[in-house]
């Protein structure tokens, strides 16, 4: 029997800015980051958009594409670390709003008896629902588990992250029954306690402040969406740790330089090249290349076999990130669903083939597994349109964004939007104070 993924589908925030814009007003070279980092546009949320109506979006595109019924689907677990609620799961707010939009055709509450949960690793927290996800298959071959990755990659304005700012959301349908990708049950894992990127509850004390209104809590804790870092030792840590999952990988299957048996490498992506620049060091350690200085480095890098390599085997996972920027746990599901689709669209054959996954979390862990591309691959990938999607997204104007950025905006800037939107937070009732109420426009 084998397990791993059945079906897939995605979700994009509406709108985006140009990462032209962003580097004019900022004072960055274009260049630095369209051609240095692979940036071409911010995907970002209008004001009805967050982590739990792009889940939202996911999990119905991925029931109506793939003619599922909600109640064959046992688990919903997703992977999040822009949780809306630091008690109730973002998944149980997408499987509401899901089970509205659902009501006319299965009834209320189809997802009634569904085990929801959010999973939370910074970025590898889809990951981990995967993972385990394809254990609970693995118990139950009869059962199906949905697996969803949904994040906003906020970050302050003017910051070295903002650039690599985006979000939405990708789901995928795990089972015995894998048409897309089959995955293999051996995992290599690293794992260590480190400050590179995290979201601390902040504390403020009114003295701190230098300017507090007359009615401002003497002290208040807060968490924040945007993440405090260190983007160079960010680095370095998701280096060293994948290099980590990578040597327990080859231990425990006993393989013998795995990444040339893969079809494509699907890295986490926080921006389009970091893969391709952070292989580096495991490309030159398994063909025996001196990595030690800087120049011996940027010399692996610059080299005809390693451009050869990255063409043949990375370049085509990266288009999508282009095009979005950082989806935080969705970015190494969308990095697949990249690499796949522009292999659709032409007309290569996948079957058999092997694609090895190197996931990141900040905070740290890695996970290094691999898949084989089913049989099947082509009629689940036809569902995607996965470039044509994007085109669908509205531009807005550097003005717009910070204004966004920044919660100035009342309205939705596509007042007329499809789909899910949150329509208001409860700021009165006592007993419901921060209540989050979503809709459905047809
Ligand atoms: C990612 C960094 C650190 C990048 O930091 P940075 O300082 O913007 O860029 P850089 O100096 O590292 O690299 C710039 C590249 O552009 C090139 N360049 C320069 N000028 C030009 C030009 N004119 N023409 C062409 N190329 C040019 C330059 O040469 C270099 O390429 P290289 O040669 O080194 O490959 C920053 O954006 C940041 O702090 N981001 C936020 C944190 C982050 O994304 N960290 C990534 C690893 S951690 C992670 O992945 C986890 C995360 C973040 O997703 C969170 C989670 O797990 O939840």
């Amino acid at each position: 029997m084998t397990f791993g993924i059945e079906a897939a589908s995605y979700y994009v925030p509406s709108l985006y800015l140009e990462i032209k814009d962003l580097a004019e007003k900022r004072g960055i070279e274009p260049a630095k980051l369209e051609k240095g980092l692979g940036l071409h546009k911010i995907g970002f949320p209008d004001v009805h958009e967050d982590a739990a109506t792009f889940a939202a979006e996911a999990l119905l595109k991925l029931i109506k594409d793939y003619d599922l019924s909600p109640k064959e689907i046992s688990r919903i677990y997703l992977g999040t670390e822009s949780a809306l609620d630091a008690a109730k799961p973002t998944a149980s707010y997408a499987m509401q709003m899901v089970e509205k939009a659902l009501e006319a055709e299965f009834g209320e509450r189809c997802f009634k008896n569904c085990d929801v949960v959010d999973l939370t690793f910074a970025c590898i927290g889809a990951v981990d629902a995967l993972h385990n996800s394809l254990d609970f298959v693995r118990v139950n071959p009869d059962k199906k588990a949905v697996v969803i990755a949904s994040d906003y990659a906020k970050y302050e304005l003017a910051s070295s992250g903002e650039y690599t700012q985006g979000g939405g959301a990708v789901a995928v349908l795990v089972s015995s029954n894998p048409d897309l990708i089959e995955i293999e049950n051996n995992w290599g894992v690293a794992t260590e306690s480190v400050f590179d990127f995290f979201k601390p509850r902040r504390h403020f004390s009114k003295e701190s402040l230098v300017s507090a209104p007359e009615n401002f809590p003497e002290k208040i804790e807060i968490f924040t969406d945007e993440p405090v870092f260190d983007g160079q030792y960010s680095n370095q840590c998701y280096q060293d740790r994948i290099k980590e999952a990578y040597n327990h990988y080859q231990e425990i299957t006993g393989k013998n330089k795995p990444y040339e048996a893969w079809k494509y490498l699907i890295f986490h992506l926080p921006y389009a090249f970091h893969g391709k620049r952070v292989f580096t060091e495991i490309y030159s350690l398994e063909n025996g290349l001196s990595y030690e200085t800087l120049e011996e480095q940027k010399a692996v890098a610059k080299s005809e076999d390693y451009i050869q390599f990255i063409n043949d085997k990375i370049e085509k996972s990266q288009r999508a990130s282009s095009e979005i920027g950082n989806m935080y746990t969705a970015s190494i599901f969308m990095a697949l669903l990249s690499a796949l689709q522009t292999s659709f669209n032409e007309n290569a054959e996948l079957a058999g083939k092997e694609i090895g996954f190197l996931g990141y979390g900040s905070g740290s862990k890695s996970k290094v597994f691999a898949g084989k591309v089913s049989g099947n691959w082509k009629n689940v990938v036809a569902k995607w349109n996965l470039f044509e999607g994007l085109k669908n997204r509205t531009a807005i104007d550097f003005d717009t964004y910070e204004k966004l950025h920044r919660k100035q905006l009342q309205n939705s800037v596509n007042e007329n939007y499809k789909g899910f939107g949150l329509k208001s937070v409860e700021l009165e009732n006592p007993v419901l104070k921060g209540a989050r109420y979503y809709d459905y426009q047809e």
